[in-house]
Parts: C-alpha cells; structure tokens; sequence
C-alpha cells in the first residue's frame, strides 16, 4: 500500500503547533515539513517536529516559487536553506529540487547522503503534463542522480495525460524501483489512489490543509487505499 504522507503548512510556531495537534489523529505514515511556508526563523522548526512527532519519518522540503511553492530564493539561497536543515539532524528525508542545478543537487544529495537521510529529487510542472517518456526519462534521470525517491508531479488538461503519467510510473516502478508521482487537480485525484496498482509508493493527502490541488483529505485517502489494496 502507498504510504500517506500529510504536509505541515504552518506560517508560525502557533500554527504548526495546531496542526500537529489536528494531524495527530490522522493516518499518516509519514509527515512533510513544508518550509517554504515559514515565515520565521526555519532554524527554530526542525527540533519541536522531531519532539512531537516522535518516530514518526519527517520528510523536509524547502518549495520555490518556479516548482510551486512559496520561497522566492535564488538558487544559492536554496542551497543554503536546504544545506542548513539537513544539517539539524532531525529529518529522515529532504526535498531536493531537480531545477535547482547539478553540481548544487550533488553537493546537497552527498550532504543528505553523509547525515543518513533519503532524498526525494523532484520536479513540479503546475501547468501541464509532459509526454510520457519525457516523464519517465526525468524519473530515470533523478534515479541516476541519486534519488531513493525520484517524484515528478504534473497538472493534467484532460484523461490521455493522467493516463501518460500512470504509464510513465508504472514502467519506472517496473524497471528502477520505487517512484512517487502524482497527477494534480481533479482530474489526476485517481492518481492519488491508484498507487498500489501503478507504482507510486507515496501519496500526498491534505491534513488541515492542502498543499497541491487535488490532495484528497488524508481519511478519505486511507478508506480509499483500503478497499483498492490489492492483497485484500
Ligand atoms: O511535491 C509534493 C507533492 C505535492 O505537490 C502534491 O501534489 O501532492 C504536495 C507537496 O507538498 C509535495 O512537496
């Protein structure tokens, strides 16, 4: 079954604070700490996660504005916000944008690499979604790079694109091994569900808030994983 993954938002301690509270009675195998979303001091974050989430993976992700996210950073200060929480120690596994350059992405993956930490490369096209060996090819180029988690998630304008990037991880699951894709908006929530048949072994849901289109609430999500499971 894919794992649930349910993204943090909070712009401030308070927030966060409430949000872990309202996420803690919900099925979530694992937790995103959406950073871009913080308005202040990152470096105050990492510790009071680990202290309320116990065991539970945290997976850090620092989200710029070219992949969708809030943070207007230039592509040094990414490196030094993402260089700076991996450093904290408390995360299990980091967000490293594929955009952000090679030799930066390298430098960032053997930094994660030497804390322990698994690295999900990714990419993010909010407005369409690219044919489907141009889909698969990117995940195979982000598995070469390094990733245990190569994850691509594309906006759909209609079913034959949902339908590409299903086929894109089916074969990329098939052939390389574990892969996380998502297809946004309402059109593409099937691919949201569909993991267990397709291959994308970590699925988005929204806790108490969403942050993509199309992120299905996170009890909906596990009621639905359950009656699709395969092995059942
Ligand atoms: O990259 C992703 C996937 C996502 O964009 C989604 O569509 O569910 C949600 C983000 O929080 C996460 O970092």
């Amino acid at each position: 079954m894919p794992k649930i993954a349910i993204p943090l938002t909070g712009e401030r301690l308070p927030a966060l604070y409430e949000e872990l509270e309202y996420v803690r009675a919900l099925p979530a195998d694992l937790l995103e700490w959406r950073a871009d979303y913080y308005l202040g001091n990152l470096l105050e974050v990492p510790s009071l996660l680990r202290e309320n989430v116990g065991e539970k993976p945290l997976l850090c992700t620092v989200r710029t504005r070219k992949e969708g996210g809030q943070a207007a950073l230039t592509p040094e200060e990414y490196e030094a916000a993402v260089t700076a929480l991996i450093g904290t120690g408390k995360f299990d596994l980091v967000d490293l944008e594929l955009s952000c350059g090679q030799e930066r992405l390298l430098r960032l993956l053997r930094l994660a690499h030497e804390g322990e930490m698994a690295v999900v490369i990714s990419k993010h096209d909010f407005e369409k979604t690219p044919p489907e060996h141009e889909i698969f090819c990117t995940l195979l180029e982000m598995e070469r790079l390094g990733a245990e988690l190569p994850k691509y998630a594309v906006m759909p304008q209609n079913v034959r694109d949902v339908l590409a990037l299903l086929s894109a991880t089916e074969r990329a699951s098939r052939e390389f091994g574990p892969v996380v894709t998502m297809s946004m908006g309402a059109l593409g929530k099937i691919s949201r569900a569909s993991g267990a048949y397709f291959g994308s072994c970590i699925t988005f849901a929204a806790g108490k808030n969403a942050s993509a289109p199309g992120q299905i609430s996170a009890e909906d999500l596990k009621a639905v994983l359950q009656d699709l499971d395969p092995a059942r």
